[in-house]
């Protein structure tokens, strides 16, 4: 059956190696933890449609490999993405130090306008935990990025992620703030929205009249 939905967004998965990405992906569109996850070679792809305060939006989402060896190829990837999850380990200082390259990576060569969430990864590693929430929503805040732990594992928060950063979208578009017709904008309307802006404006106006019988 063909898929009807409101919108398309490309979304991208960023961060350094071992930060959690493809689990993360695999999650949302398995709706299960992968087990022996190897580094990604490259990008990966996955798509799943969702509902997001009454829309139907498909997220086309491109996970990217965190190792430096692959960046050239992944930066290729980055070009008009809507939206980004921005991963880093919990248990990692070093996969926190990294996340202001990821970002600047992300808002230049993607979009400035680029809506990011922020994912703490591997939540349920707690004992090991060696950044702090507060530090790390302090980061979040600063760069104005939405925040979430998440745990790829368990799948806490990992829709979360996804939805909250597609509705974040949603609302800039409502407001004006995002336009999906500029080349770039990582946007592109389904079928649904589609029918809808090609109807004369004439009969989106008039309300259907009550039948008189
Ligand atoms: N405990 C725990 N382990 C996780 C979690 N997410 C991922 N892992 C483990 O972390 C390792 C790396 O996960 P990947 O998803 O392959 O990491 P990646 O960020 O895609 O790595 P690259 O492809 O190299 O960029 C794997 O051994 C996973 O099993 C999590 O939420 N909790």
């Amino acid at each position: 059956m063909a898929e009807t939905y409101d919108f398309l967004f490309k979304f991208l998965v960023i961060g350094s190696a071992g930060t959690g990405k493809s689990c993360l992906l695999h999650q949302f569109i398995e709706n299960k933890f992968k087990q022996d996850s190897n580094h990604t070679i490259g990008v990966e792809f996955g798509s799943r449609v969702v509902n997001v305060g009454g829309k139907t939006v498909k997220l086309q989402i491109w996970d990217t490999a965190g190792q430096e060896r692959f960046r050239s190829v992944t930066r290729s990837y980055y070009r008009g993405a809507a939206g980004a999850l921005l991963v880093y380990d919990i248990t990692s200082r070093e996969t926190y130090n990294s996340l202001a390259a990821w970002l600047t990576d992300a808002r230049t060569l993607a979009s400035p306008n680029i809506v990011v969430i922020l994912c703490g990864n591997k939540k349920d590693l707690d004992p090991e935990r060696e950044v702090t929430f507060l530090e790390a929503s302090r980061f979040a805040q600063e760069n104005e990025l939405m925040f979430l732990e998440t745990s790829a594992l368990t799948g806490e928060n990992v829709e979360e992620a996804f939805l909250k950063c597609a509705r974040t979208i949603l609302n800039k578009i409502d407001s004006g703030e995002l336009d999906p017709e500029r080349m770039g904008s990582g946007i592109q309307y389904g079928d649904i929205s589609l029918r809808q802006l090609r109807q004369p404006r004439s009969a989106q106006a008039v309300a259907p009249q009550p039948c008189g019988c």
